[in-house]
């Protein structure tokens, strides 16, 4: 595989996705991170602004590789095709998007409840070596050879079209999977989009930078910020509810009686804790969103 080699020599090279699902969270992350490109249309590289940064949009699928072999700096693409890869990467971060799970699945007709039948049958699968690893036990038990064959997409057909006994595919809600007649047998792994880095990259500063940015972007994302007013009396019941993501800001009102505090929340938990500080005898309870963030 060769480099993409169309960017300044001292640019930092990051990988992101082409095109699905992850592209359009990964386009949205970093434009929230303040990390700003301009993509000219149809070409694959886009140098960032203000930063020594050249983004190449590559498939998912080739970037843990193109991240360990070195031939670019950083990428984004799903813990699966980390381990698909068998690369050796730093994985920097976990994303929180991307999650899904990668499974056996096999047709729901067959009523196969154990994985350990489908050794020595017929598997299609985008992920080949995790597949591979994954029977070798049981092949090594029976006294088998799982045939294991490769397609790169719409994995799911192949039971309906003889070619397979089973299938090892992605499943999130199970949409794909049922509409394919099929159901899961066996959990492999779960995953998710990660940052990735090779371990040898020239650039540990900047890939700290854009870590930190990242993670500010992915906190303000989570959380917001809730103020409310609350007696000194009652003050301590009410931390109990809002201890903040280290501790909560308090500040004294005018006259000394009452306190404001303000302290994040996890955005899931607001209306939960809204009702809890209501109970509790809190008032004037705001929930202001997070536009970003710096720990
Ligand atoms: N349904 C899904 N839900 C969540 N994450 C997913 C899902 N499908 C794939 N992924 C994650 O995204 C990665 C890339 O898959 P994706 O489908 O986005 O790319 P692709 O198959 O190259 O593109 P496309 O499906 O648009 O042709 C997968 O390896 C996995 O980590
Ligand atoms: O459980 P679900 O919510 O249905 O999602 C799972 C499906 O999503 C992905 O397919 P994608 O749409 O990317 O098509 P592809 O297989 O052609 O890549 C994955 O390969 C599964 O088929
Ligand atoms: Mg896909």
């Amino acid at each position: 595989m060769s480099a993409p080699n169309s960017s300044p020599p001292e640019n930092l090279k990051f990988a992101i996705p082409k095109k699905g699902r992850l592209m359009e969270k990964v386009v949205e992350m970093l434009k929230g991170s303040g990390i700003e490109f301009r993509r000219q249309p149809r070409l694959d590289v886009a140098l960032c602004v203000g930063l020594p940064i050249t983004l190449i949009f590559l498939p998912a699928a080739d970037i843990a590789k193109f991240v360990g072999e070195g031939n670019v700096d950083l990428g984004i693409t799903g813990e699966d095709i980390v381990k698909e890869n068998m690369v050796e990467v730093d994985t920097i971060m976990e994303l929180g998007f991307g999650k899904c799970k990668l499974c056996v699945q096999a047709p729901v007709t067959d009523n196969i409840t154990d994985v350990e039948s489908l050794a020595g049958k017929r598997i299609v699968t985008s992920f080949p070596d995790i597949t591979k690893q994954f029977f070798q036990t049981y092949d090594e038990k029976l006294g088998v050879t799982t045939n294991i064959n490769y397609v790169s997409g719409s994995v799911e057909a192949a039971c309906g079209l003889g070619l397979a006994d089973a299938v090892v595919d992605l499943v999130e809600t199970g949409t794909t999977m049922r509409a394919a007649g099929l159901e899961v047998v066996h959990d492999i792994l779960s995953t998710q989009a990660v940052l990735i880095s090779n371990p040898h990259s020239e650039h540990k500063d900047l890939v700290a930078k854009l870590q930190r940015r990242i993670e500010g972007y992915i906190t303000s994302r989570k959380y917001v910020m809730m103020m409310y007013n609350i007696s000194n009396e009652l003050f301590q019941a009410a931390i109990l509810v809002t201890p903040g993501k280290k501790s909560p800001t308090v500040t004294s009102l005018e006259g000394g009686k009452d306190k404001a505090v303000s302290a994040l929340i996890l955005k899931k938990e607001v209306s939960d804790k809204m009702d809890a500080l209501h109970d509790v005898g809190a008032t004037d309870i705001l929930v202001l969103e997070l536009n970003n963030s710096r720990m």
